[in-house]
């Protein structure tokens, strides 16, 4: 735990170090896209890799964005539809999120914001939790990590609830495990 602690710092200090990067949106990605499909995206803070290229081939493919929204943690995270262009609300920890009476949406695919994450598709978030009990609460969405390169470690030893990726795309490589 104290590992895990001290590596989530080390990479959110390296993590905001570094100027932003784009991330390209590979054809995998692109071939998953069908109209009607929901894409959770995340709005990006504290130099985390930003996922709009991915949520603009999402639209541009006829599917429906939604957006994570938090109020504490002992409550699930939920996925809020979100129109581009909407307005977003403050939320807790500096967070832009839909307003709280937008429609839940069940995800297809989850956009996952990343701390750490190893080439086995395991990863660290903020420790907070949230994303592991949404990946059991949707177990069937593709679960994809968007990252910068230099967040990869060697290897993560996973918690017993830890949920692993489906895929992680970087500024230079598209990772299947
Ligand atoms: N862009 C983005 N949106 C997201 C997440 C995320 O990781 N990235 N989340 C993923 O869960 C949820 C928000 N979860 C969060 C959980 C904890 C903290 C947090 O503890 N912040 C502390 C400590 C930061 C630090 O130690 O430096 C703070 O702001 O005081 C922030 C967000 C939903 N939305
Ligand atoms: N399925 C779950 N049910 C209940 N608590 C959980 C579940 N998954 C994770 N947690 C709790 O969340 C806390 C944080 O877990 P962890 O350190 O793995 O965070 P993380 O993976 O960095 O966070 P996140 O999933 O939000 O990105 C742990 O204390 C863990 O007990």
């Amino acid at each position: 735990m104290t590992d895990k602690s001290a590596l989530r710092a080390s990479l959110r200090a390296a993590r905001e170090a570094r100027p932003p990067v784009d991330i390209p949106v590979p054809s995998a990605f692109l071939t998953r896209l069908k109209p009607g499909l929901t894409v959770a995206s995340y709005v990006p803070f504290g130099g985390e890799a930003d996922p709009s290229p991915f949520a603009r081939a999402a639209v541009d493919a006829g599917c429906v964005i939604a957006l994570p929204h938090v109020v504490r943690r002992s409550l699930p995270m939920r996925f809020l539809s979100w129109a581009t262009e909407a307005a977003l609300i403050a939320g807790p920890f500096g967070l832009h999120q839909p307003a709280a009476d937008a429609a839940e949406l069940e995800p297809d695919i989850i956009l996952t914001p990343l701390v750490g994450f190893d080439r086995s598709g395991n990863r660290i978030g903020q420790g907070a939790g949230y994303y592991d009990r949404a990946f059991l609460a949707h177990p069937n969405a593709w679960r994809v990590g968007v990252a910068l390169s230099l967040q990869e470690v060697d290897m993560l030893t996973p918690d017993p609830w830890d949920v692993p990726l489906h895929a992680i795309a970087t500024e230079s490589d598209w990772i299947t495990p």
